[in-house]
């Protein structure tokens, strides 16, 4: 459902005389559906890049990155837009959040925006939130004012809420009660149950351990440096 071939990637940093750091070289793996992988590797080699790069929010310099039918790589960003709303989903560690928008619309929107019915939409977002345990007094309201923990939740809930076939999970247990910890562990491998191919970065060695099924060290395509 995920392959990567030979990506490489180098940011140029034009604030400092063009310099360009190559980041990533030669990454090549595929994650099947129903398979969960964790990537690993020293703080600075490079999981979230690789994450960002398969979300198309990185440019990749060269190599293919397919999702699906779709190279990521060399995608229009109207495919990318289009991968995004029905295939690949993304659970990042923070909410963004809009302003004036009711949590349970906030949930239900990736369903809305495939063309799914609005009363089946909110169900699944009731489902959802209920299952995170976000009061129902807080679901008629905007996310905005709530704690970072109750925003971490909604943003599990809109992660999880269309059964995207690819999934990208930042951190998605970091700071997370041990109930609701268990409630995300259960949807991760609900997912899976359902051909989901997942890619995670779980610092949670525990979680890891728990829903990946291989680990890949992001550090055997960290560019060496030569002194
Ligand atoms: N926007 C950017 N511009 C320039 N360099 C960047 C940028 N983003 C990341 N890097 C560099 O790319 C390398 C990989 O960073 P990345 O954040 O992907 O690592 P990581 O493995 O996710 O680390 P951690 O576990 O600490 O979060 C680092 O050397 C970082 O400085």
């Amino acid at each position: 459902m995920i392959r990567l071939e030979n990506v490489s990637k180098s940011f140029t940093l034009h604030n400092q005389g063009g310099a360009v750091i190559p980041v990533m070289e030669g990454a090549t793996f595929d994650v099947a559906r129903g398979e969960c992988i964790a990537l690993t590797g020293n703080s600075g080699a490079g999981k979230s890049t690789l994450m960002r790069m398969i979300y198309g929010n990185y440019l990749t310099a060269s190599g293919t990155l397919k999702v699906g039918d779709v190279d990521v790589a060399r995608a229009a960003p109207r495919e990318i837009l289009t991968l995004r709303q029905h295939t690949l989903g993304y659970v990042s560690q923070f909410l963004r959040v809009v302003p004036r928008v009711a949590t349970l619309d906030v949930v239900a929107d990736p369903l809305l925006s495939v063309g799914v019915a609005r009363d089946e939409a909110h169900d699944r977002a009731r489902d959802l939130l209920s299952r995170l345990n976000i009061p129902h007094t807080l679901w008629s309201l905007s996310p905005t004012t709530f704690s970072g923990g109750e925003q971490q939740r909604v943003n599990i809930a809109r992660g999880f809420a269309h059964d995207f076939p690819a999934l990208l999970l930042d951190e998605p247990t970091a700071s997370l009660d041990p109930t609701n910890r268990e409630t995300v562990m259960g949807l991760i491998e609900e997912a899976k149950a359902r051909g989901a191919a997942i890619i995670g970065i779980f610092h949670d060695s525990e979680a890891r351990m728990r829903v990946a099924d291989r680990e890949v060290n992001v550090s055997q395509f960290t560019p060496r440096r030569v002194a």
